[in-house]
């Protein structure tokens, strides 16, 4: 299955860089040049950046938000819409990042209206899902995902229109990755709840794995069946970190 699904290698910079920081967007794009590489690359700086990111991005990296409000616009001070990101030249946007989740209430609900809210803007939504180190302990993953994933995607998810991250919050940051056979257990396991759910589309949606992805890891990590690609932290700060995580596309 994985054969067959183009993987998407993407970096969220979360609250990280200034307008300095874009020298690690053209140190990328120097790294990819010219090589055959397997996999779509994406970028999500922070919203300070994402039209400058996007004029220096060339064709081989896509630039993507890292949230979005799920109104088009209004009365809702110092928040984003998904237009406004397409606007900046954004072609996708992360929605329901753990961090978000936590740091700001937000429930299945809503990240599900802000996926809505990224295709009526044309963006791909990347919807992220996981469990905690507590729900893992408890054996709870598979019925917290299965949860998150019926809560959080909408009807009418389509393949080009919408990756699915499975990123376990203890993975996050800590350095700690769940094993490869969990990692498979819980791909094999989105991948059929969402062929039953969106058929044909279901079979062919990206799912990426996060949590401390690097260049370490990410050979064997990506090459679990059903992985489609990396939601990449920490180690997207730096282009060499990066480019040394999408070479397991080579
Ligand atoms: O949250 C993540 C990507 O969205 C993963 O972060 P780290 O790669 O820093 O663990």
């Amino acid at each position: 299955m994985s054969g067959t699904i183009r993987p998407l290698v993407a970096g969220n910079w979360k609250m990280n860089g200034l307008a300095g920081s874009l020298g690690e967007l053209d140190a990328v794009k120097a790294g990819l040049s010219g090589d055959g590489l397997n996999a779509d690359i994406m970028i999500c700086p922070p919203a300070t950046l994402v039209a400058a990111a996007a004029k220096a991005a060339n064709a081989s990296i896509a630039i993507g938000g890292q949230d979005c409000h799920f109104a088009e616009k209004g009365a809702h001070t110092g928040d984003i819409s998904a237009e406004m990101l397409a606007d900046a030249g954004a072609s996708a946007v992360i929605v329901g990042h753990s961090e978000r989740r936590a740091d700001h209430g937000e429930s299945d609900e809503i990240v599900m209206k802000k996926a809505q809210a990224a295709w009526r803007a044309g963006l791909v939504a990347i919807i992220c899902i996981g469990e905690t180190e507590a729900e893992r302990k408890s054996g709870a993953t598979l019925d917290v995902v299965a949860v998150q994933l019926a809560g959080s995607v909408p009807e009418g998810a389509r393949a080009e229109n919408t990756v699915i991250a499975y990123e376990p919050v203890w993975a996050i940051g800590t350095g700690l990755t769940p094993t490869a056979g969990d990692v498979a257990e819980v791909h094999a396991f989105i991948r059929q709840k969402l062929s039953e759910r969106f058929s044909e589309e279901g079979a062919a949606m990206r799912i990426l794995y996060g949590g401390s992805v690097k260049p370490a890891n990410a050979q064997e990590l990506m090459g679990v069946e059903n992985v489609n690609g990396a939601l990449v932290g920490g180690a997207s700060l730096k282009a060499a970190d990066f480019l040394g995580i999408v070479a397991a596309y080579r």
